[in-house]
């Protein structure tokens, strides 16, 4: 069983998010939210269908705002630096907060080459050597090296689901982000690929900090040091009921509504 749990009492914040509201339109989907997701760490967020984790997640590096018309109210911190400031570069931006989905969506190119898309297109001018180097050090920090090292230059489409999640998470790794999101990663996959994602996240967590929703509350446990539970009722806008260490929020939550929801009884 490995450790789960912060692994020192030295807390560096990555992310603050501060009173966080989100409307598509005018339908508001996420209030007030605050919450802090400390660096090297790995946060869960959780909650019954549409209390809008995947909202909330994507507000994190502003990709929900190629949804349309969306209008986000409060302050998110990157590092101290808000992402909602006019001037912000969103390139730049979603270049620190990588994003995972839940449906591995490599692009119609060689494995080589999704990984290298991002550093490519870059501000930075990169040699060849150096691309090879970083594309390496990425599917290697993904764990997938040792299964494409031999197929470079094969189209990313024929491999499995799990592997095409790891070149996505390798894709992402390629551009050094700060944090990494990941919306329902391991839902599309099988039990031993949805293991190999979850050993993953547990090293990746020494070099950069996750943010992960899941639907499944034992993957939950088993990754996360930090849970919040999102919940919402017959208004549908959803709001952070209880936030903690995820050993305390599975344990003994403060929140009757966490409580329900951990041991099953709704959601
Ligand atoms: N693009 C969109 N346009 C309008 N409303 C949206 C859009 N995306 C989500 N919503 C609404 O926002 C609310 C929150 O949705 P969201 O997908 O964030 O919830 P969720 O907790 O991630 O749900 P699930 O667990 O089912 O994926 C829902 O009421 C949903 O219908």
């Amino acid at each position: 069983m490995k450790e789960a749990y912060p692994k020192s009492n030295q807390l560096e914040t990555a992310i603050q998010v501060n009173n966080l509201s989100f409307f598509y339109g005018v339908v508001r989907a996420l209030e007030s939210i605050n919450m802090t997701i400390f660096e090297n760490h790995v946060t869960a967020i959780i909650g019954p269908s549409g209390c809008g984790k995947s909202t909330f997640i994507k507000a994190l590096n502003r990709i929900g705002e190629l949804e349309g018309k969306v209008k986000t109210e409060g302050e998110v911190q990157l590092y101290g630096q808000n992402i909602y400031h006019p001037q912000v570069n969103l390139n730049q931006l979603r270049r620190q907060v990588g994003m995972v989905f839940q449906k591995p969506n490599p692009f119609p190119m060689s494995i080589y080459e999704n990984v290298a898309y991002g550093v490519k297109i870059g501000e930075e001018k990169v040699q060849r050597g150096d691309l090879d180097s970083i594309v390496e050090s990425s599917l290697k920090g993904a764990a997938i090296w040792n299964e494409v090292k031999d197929k470079l230059h094969k189209s990313a489409l024929g491999l499995s689901g799990g592997q095409q999640q790891r070149l996505c998470i390798a894709r992402a790794l390629a551009v050094k982000p700060k944090v990494l999101l990941m919306d329902e990663p391991c839902s599309a996959l099988d039990p031993i690929a949805t293991t190999k994602i979850e050993d993953l996240m547990h090293s990746l967590r020494n070099e950069l900090t996750i943010a992960i929703v899941t639907h499944n509350m034992q993957q939950a446990a088993r990754i996360s040091d930090y849970t919040a539970f999102f919940s919402t009722d017959e208004s549908r806008i959803g709001r952070m009921v209880e936030f903690g260490e995820t050993k305390q929020i599975f344990s003994s939550p403060v929140d009757s509504r966490t409580n329900d929801y951990v041991s099953g009884r709704f959601g």
